[in-house]
C-alpha cells in the first residue's frame, strides 16, 4: 500500500527540516520526502495548512496491563495514545504481576502485537516486584526487549541497589528512567508543599523531596556511567542539577509533562482529585523554570506519564484519591500552547516529542528520513475543540483539562505506513 502526504508543514527537526513538501510511504517505510511528488495508485492525504511531524513517541506510559485493566488495558491506551498523536510509547512497569520478568514482557508484546494500533516499547522493573531490595534479572529483562528500567510509581530508596542496577544497566547500555522522590520527605504529603497548600489544608510535598533523588542519581551516573534518565521533572532546583551535570559531561537525560508545564498548585483550590498528581503541581516559580529548561535544552524531552484510573480512585475525598493523570489524548493540545503563545519554538516542541525520546531510547524512529519507518503524526494546528473526556479512548477519565479549550489537535496518526487515526476517529 502507498500514501502520499500532501502539502503540509513539514516539521523534522532531526533532518532540520521547516518546509512544505510531500511525504511518499510505501507499505511500513518513508520513501520520498521532496516537492511535487506524483505517484499512481495511493491514497492521498491532504495536508495543506496541517504539520507533518516524525511519530510522537511518549518516553512514560502508564498501560497498566497486565492486573489493572479497570484502569486502561493495552487496547484502549494503545488507541488513547493514537487519538493522542503518539506512534510509540514505552510502557511502565508498575502492573500486577510487576513486569519484572520475561514472561510479563513477552506477554505485553504480545497483547500489543494483536490488540494494539501502536508501536509499545515495555520498561522493565529495576527490581522484583519492584519492591526495592533485590535486582530483577536484567539480562533477562534485555533479552526480553525491554527498553529501559525504571520502579517507578515508586523511587529506589536505597543506593545501593540503584548503584548495582546501573552497573547492570550501563553493560546493556539500558537507560534508568528514575522517578524521584525521598519518601521520607514526600511523607503522606498531597500537594506541592507552598503558599496554596497551607491556605487549602493540605499537606504538602516539598521540592527538596525531588531534588535530593535527582542529586543522588546522578552522583550515581557519575559513579557508574550509567544512563540516567529522570522522569516528570518538577522543580527548579531540579532543573538546575540537570543543567550543572549536563554541563560537567555526566550522561544525564530529562523529561517533563504537559501538565507541569501549563498548570500550577493555584488548581488545587477546586478539591478536584483530578488536579492530584505525583510529582504535585508546583508554584509559578517552578513552572517557569521547567519552561525554560525545556527552551534550553535542559529539559530533552515532553512525556504524559499518562497515569489513568478508575473513576472511584478519584471521586472521593482529595486525601484519599490515587495519584495520577490521564494524558495522552490532551498532551498535543495542551503543550502546543505554549507554542501558540509564543513561550517555545514549534522546532523545539517536536523534537521533545520525537528526535529526542528517540535518541534517548536509542531507536530508529523519530525522523522523517526516507527508508525509516513510516511513523508520521499530523496536526491540524487550528483546529479548536473543548476536551471531552466522555470521547476519550483511554479508560481514565481522570485529567483537570476536562471542559477546557484548545487549539492544535492531532489531525492523523500514521503507524508504520497504516492510518490508525484519522480526524477525530480510530480506523482499525
Ligand atoms: N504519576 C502519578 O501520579 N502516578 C503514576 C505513578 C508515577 O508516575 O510515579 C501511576 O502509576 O499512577
Ligand atoms: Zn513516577
Ligand atoms: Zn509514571
Amino acid at each position: 500500500m502507498r500514501l502520499l502526504v500532501k502539502g503540509g508543514r513539514v516539521v523534522d527537526p532531526a533532518n532540520d527540516l521547516d518546509k512544505v513538501l510531500d511525504i511518499l510511504v510505501e507499505d511500513d517505510k518513508i520513501v520520498e520526502t521532496g516537492q511535487n511528488i506524483y505517484a499512481e495508485d495511493c491514497i492521498i492525504i491532504e495536508a495543506h495548512g496541517k504539520l507533518v511531524c516524525p511519530g510522537f513517541i511518549d518516553l512514560h506510559t502508564h498501560l497498566r496491563e497486565p492486573g489493572f485493566e479497570y484502569k486502561e488495558d493495552i487496547y484502549s491506551g494503545t488507541r488513547a495514545a493514537a487519538a493522542g498523536g503518539f506512534t510509540t510509547v514505552c510502557c511502565m512497569p508498575n502492573t500486577d504481576p510487576v513486569a519484572d520478568n520475561k514472561t510479563v514482557i513477552s506477554f505485553i508484546k504480545e497483547q500489543a502485537r494483536v490488540k494494539g494500533v501502536v508501536n509499545v516499547l515495555p520498561v522493565g522493573a529495576i527490581s522484583k516486584k519492584q519492591e526495592g531490595q533485590e535486582l530483577s534479572p536484567i539480562a533477562e529483562l534485555f533479552q526480553a526487549g525491554c527498553v529501559a528500567l525504571s520502579d517507578d510509581g515508586r523511587p529506589v530508596r536505597r543506593a545501593d541497589l540503584m548503584r548495582y542496577a546501573m552497573e547492570y544497566a550501563k553493560m546493556f547500555d539500558l537507560p534508568i528512567f528514575s522517578h524521584c522522590e525521598d519518601r521520607d520527605l514526600s511523607g503522606d504529603g498531597q500537594v506541592h508543599e507552598g503558599f496554596y497548600s497551607t491556605y487549602y489544608g493540605l499537606k504538602g510535598i516539598p521540592a527538596a523531596a525531588e531534588e535530593v533523588m535527582v542529586a543522588r542519581d546522578i552522583i550515581l551516573s557519575q559513579l557508574t556511567g550509567a544512563k540516567v534518565h529522570i522522569c516528570h521533572v518538577s522543580t527548579r532546583g531540579s532543573v538546575e542539577l540537570i543543567r550543572r551535570a549536563k554541563e560537567e559531561g555526566v550522561n544525564v537525560t530529562a523529561e517533563v509533562t504537559p501538565h507541569h508545564l501549563v498548570l500550577t498548585d493555584e488548581v488545587i483550590g477546586s478539591y478536584d482529585a483530578d488536579t492530584k498528581v505525583n510529582p504535585p503541581l508546583r508554584s509559578r516559580e517552578h513552572v517557569e523554570a521547567l519552561l525554560k529548561g525545556l527552551n534550553e535544552g535542559v529539559i530533552d524531552c515532553i512525556a504524559t506519564d499518562h497515569a489513568p484510573h478508575e473513576r472511584e480512585a478519584k471521586d472521593c475525598e482529595y486525601n484519599m484519591a490515587a495519584f495520577g493523570i490521564s494524558g495522552l489524548e490532551t498532551a498535543i493540545p495542551v503543550s502546543m500552547k505554549l507554542v501558540h503563545e509564543g513561550k517555545l519554538s514549534l522546532k523545539r516542541w517536536v523534537e521533545a516529542y520525537t528526535v529526542k525520546p528517540a535518541s534517548i531510547l536509542n531507536i530508529d524512529r523519530g525522523s522523517l528520513t526516507p527508508g525509516g519507518k513510516a511513523d508520521i503524526t499530523i496536526i491540524d494546528p487550528e483546529l479548536i475543540k473543548t476536551v471531552e473526556v466522555e470521547k476519550f479512548y483511554s479508560r481514565g477519565w481522570n485529567t483537570p483539562f476536562k471542559g477546557m479549550k484548545f487549539k492544535g489537535w492531532p489531525f492523523m496518526t500514521i503507524v508504520n505506513g497504516k492510518i490508525v487515526f484519522e480526524d477525530g476517529e480510530i480506523k482499525v
